[in-house]
């Protein structure tokens, strides 16, 4: 069964950004901000390169701002209380208490909020917000789909969504079945992809899957054969009843490739029909939706040119794997829609993305000067960090900004869960260098109702964890270490929604308050480009040993006249890396010497390749 994918939107030329908006501060901002601080360091600041003036202000702010940190507790019971946000509908709370900004600050960021606001109005009414691309950014559509700036794409989605569901649920009920399968339903769900279209999924599953999920979902989501091997290893005979699902916006990223490759390669040596078992989620007419077309895959479901991989989760990426695992993926929507609708608030107090933002910047100086530490204490959001590399430092880690000023911009998260991380690296957090920010993510409900108990009088195992999160919240203010808490009642799939809006939100209005574009990722196209070369050079390299072990008799070559023949002797280094590891496989031979002493080593190929495929 196909799903019905229609035209994706093209779209239109590339529109002067915003033309009646002025376009947000570059560089005063932070000058602001850094002559503010050095007002508080009552220091002059000689402005020097702007990085030498943030790493002077961000040592200076800390400073001032480590002494200026509010620490009588009836002071901080007042701030807490003032700034509280809460989400009635959401149950979800956030405190922003023990990040020091001050009024002034405040008040000074007050008008380009008022900016990003704009900006993130016309986003959502259909702008090109993504101006390198040329592209519309529609993530936020996908969760209330009559935002989207015309019927074509609203039906576009609802279709999908309806696509999505249904295929779900007949699976699930066994309507769709696997050709060859002794329990004669699907039971297993392999996902083939890498970056956005596989973290969202990996988090998702890992907060909200049941103990029993109707199909258990496991990842390749790397070129790794050994990984590889061990996820078809697994499965063992129940790769005759598991669902692959190959995700690829572009349909071309050579990781979720070779992954394809090697599950197809397995049904065969299985004896399986890989086409009857496979879906696959990309843009229409990529080169995973033409295979998958041709080969008449199981079915196809469309991702779309104005969802970027990092914001997919609510998109069929993240809804089909969900759905097949028995999440209520219309419970995800709805939690993302009313987050969303709580984001678009001008009032700074009463929009908590922006509340993030603004704590972001404050504590990184908008130059990301210190690290976002992501903290949750509770063991089923474990991925959320891993999700939210991705989404923050992919949208703000960028070289320019967008009047093309070199800003080389970013804020590094990491983290895994508390109270784990705490005989970890918390040490380091308490009292070491001071480069970073916390942000807690707590949890309120332990058990479900019923289903808890005390392991001493009137202490609980959950109270441990709620000690363990406040100690250490309380412990890292005392050193002058900020965090920002966000509290939700439980991990639900409604939740989940919400905590993905709330960054993806924040995430923009943060990229406007620093001017730069947060929608595409120019970096990861380098690491692409340089990964092909390397396997053109290889290429090379195995025409000139093949050519040489043909020979009668063989003829061992040096590294020098392996990129001589090369035409690559710039390229020494690189011919001794691939040959290092090509023997490591057993695919080259150490004729002489050995790896350790690269310039001694004399090298062929085990067998003459007669039809020289390597040219
Ligand atoms: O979904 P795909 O087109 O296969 O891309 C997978 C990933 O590739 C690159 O790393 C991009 O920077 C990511 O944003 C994307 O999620």
């Amino acid at each position: 069964m196909a799903s019905s994918i229609s035209g994706i939107y093209t779209s239109s030329p590339s529109l002067k950004r915003f033309p009646n908006q002025t376009p947000p501060l570059t560089q005063p901002l932070r000058k602001n901000h850094i002559s503010f601080h050095a007002r508080r360091a009552d220091r002059t600041l000689s402005l020097a390169t702007p990085h030498a003036v943030a790493r002077e202000v961000s040592d200076g702010a800390a400073a001032a701002a480590a002494k200026g940190l509010e620490k009588d507790p009836r002071a901080l019971w007042r701030r807490y209380v003032d700034w509280l946000y809460q989400h009635k509908e959401l149950g979800l709370y956030l405190d922003v208490s023990r990040v020091g900004f001050t009024d002034e600050f405040v008040r000074e960021m007050e008008p380009h909020f008022g900016k990003a606001f704009e900006a993130m109005e016309e986003l959502e009414k259909g702008a090109i917000a993504n101006p390198d691309e040329g592209r519309m950014v529609g993530h936020y559509w996908l969760r209330d789909p009559k935002r989207a700036p015309n019927s074509f794409l609203k039906t576009q989605i609802e279709n999908t969504l309806d696509a999505v569901s249904k295929f779900a649920n007949d699976v699930v009920s066994g309507k769709i079945k696997p050709p060859s399968s002794p329990e004669g339903r699907f039971t297993q769900i392999l996902s083939v992809g890498i970056g956005g279209s596989a973290l969202g999924p990996q988090f998702v599953a890992e907060a909200l899957a049941p103990d029993n999920p109707p199909l258990k979902i496991r990842f390749v989501d790397n070129t790794d054969p050994a990984g590889i091997d061990h996820q078809i290893a697994q499965l063992g005979p129940e790769l005759a009843s598991t669902l692959v699902i190959v995700i690829s916006k572009s349909g071309g990223t050579p990781e979720t490739r070779n992954g394809l490759l090697e599950v197809q390669k397995a049904f065969r040596e299985a004896g399986l029909n890989f086409p009857k078992q496979g879906v696959a989620i990309t843009q229409e007419n990529s080169l995973l939706d033409n295979t998958a077309r041709i080969e008449g895959w199981l079915a196809r479901f469309p991702m779309f040119d104005w969802v970027g991989g990092r914001t997919s989760e609510m998109s069929a990426v993240g809804l089909l794997p969900a759905a097949l695992q028995g999440i209520d993926i219309r419970e995800m929507l709805a939690g993302a829609s009313l987050m969303d609708e709580a984001n678009r608030s001008t009032v700074l107090r009463n929009n908590p993305a922006a509340l993030l933002a603004l704590c972001w910047y404050w504590a990184t100086d908008g130059v990301g000067s210190k690290d976002m530490v992501i903290l949750p204490y509770k063991d089923s959001l474990l991925l959320f960090s891993r999700y939210l590399q991705q989404l923050v430092m992919e949208s703000l880690g960028k070289e320019f900004d967008l009047d093309g000023n070199r800003v080389n911009q970013g804020i590094s998260v990491y983290g895994n869960k508390g109270s784990t991380d705490q005989h970890a690296y918390i040490q380091q957090l308490r009292e070491g260098v001071h480069n970073f920010f916390v942000t807690f993510i707590e949890v309120l409900r332990d058990r479900p109702p019923g289903h808890d108990w005390e392991l001493e009088p009137g202490v609980t195992c959950g109270d441990y964890l709620f000690g363990m999160l406040q100690g250490t919240r309380s412990a890292l203010y005392a050193n002058d270490r900020e965090s920002i808490t966000v509290s939700v009642q439980e991990v639900t799939p409604r939740t989940v929604g919400a905590l993905i809006a709330l960054y993806e939100r924040a995430v923009g209005i943060y990229a406007s308050l620093i001017n730069i574009n947060a929608y595409h990722q120019p970096g990861v196209e380098a690491g692409k480009k340089a990964a092909g070369e390397v396997l053109a050079l290889q290429k090379r390299v195995l025409a000139v040993l093949n050519e040489a072990s043909c020979k009668d008799p063989i003829e061992p070559l040096t590294l020098e006249e392996v990129a001589d023949r090369c035409h690559a002797p710039e390229d020494i280094e690189m011919i001794y890396k691939i040959i290092a590891h090509m023997a490591a496989n057993d695919r080259a031979l150490i004729a002489e010497g050995s790896c350790g002493s690269p310039r001694g080593i004399k090298v062929f190929l085990g067998e003459c390749n007669i039809d020289e495929s390597y040219a």
